[in-house]
């Protein structure tokens, strides 16, 4: 399970703490949860060990790219924007492609196009927006047939993550908002019941 928008190295040790593999930072400017590289370095430097360190970037350029993985000392790459394949395989590590679902999303032409991803994350399509809402989606449109492993996210709370997890068996989930007390800062209690609720599910 991995918890994103983090911002604070205290929210991240308490994630940790409960029961999360892994924390997103925000490499994002527009985002509320946008971090520094400096800041994130701080934080990923006083992680303990064997915690996975994702960092989510929009549209970026190639050179913002290098330049974060390289100083913050990231494990994997989150693209959440309209990245095609070829840009995101030409880095030095791994990456999981976000996808925005809708109605007509063809989940298995994206499955086929980033044949290198090591996982494709599914967030809510929503109009101007690229990620982050706190928007569900109909999970009914998820084929059964995929073959990578499916990161679930996209409006994820306590209240919603175990039907989640009976229902689309995905490989992982990913919180932000639902863990919140208010944007980039995270409620501790709240990542509790959410990992309670992911640990409760019967699949
Ligand atoms: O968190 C953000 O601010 C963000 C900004 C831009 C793109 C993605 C963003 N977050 C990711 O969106 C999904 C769903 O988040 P939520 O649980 O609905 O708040 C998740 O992968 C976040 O990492």
């Amino acid at each position: 399970m991995k918890i994103c928008g983090i911002t604070r190295l205290e929210d991240a040790l308490s994630a940790i703490e409960q029961g999360a593999d892994a924390i997103g930072l925000v490499f994002y400017a527009a985002s509320p949860r946008h971090v520094s590289i400096a800041q994130a370095k701080s934080i990923v430097e006083n992680l303990p060990p064997f915690i996975t360190t994702v960092g989510l970037f929009v549209n970026a350029t190639e050179a913002e790219i290098v330049k974060t993985i390289e100083a913050v000392g990231l494990n994997l790459i989150q693209f959440h924007g309209d990245e095609t394949p070829e840009q995101c395989k030409q880095f030095a590590l791994p990456y999981i492609k976000a996808i925005r679902v809708k109605s007509d999303t063809n989940l298995v032409q994206y499955e086929a196009d980033f044949e290198d991803a090591k996982a494709l994350l599914l967030d809510t399509y929503t109009e101007g927006l690229v990620g982050g809402t706190g928007q569900v989606f109909d999970w009914s449109l998820i084929p059964k047939t995929l073959q990578k492993p499916i990161i679930l996210a996209g409006g994820l709370n306590s209240h919603n993550v175990r039907q989640a997890v009976e229902q689309v068996h995905p490989y992982a989930v990913d919180v932000s908002g639902g863990v919140e007390a208010s944007k980039g800062i995270k409620d501790a209690a709240k990542i509790a019941a959410f990992i309670r609720g992911v640990n409760d599910a019967v699949i």
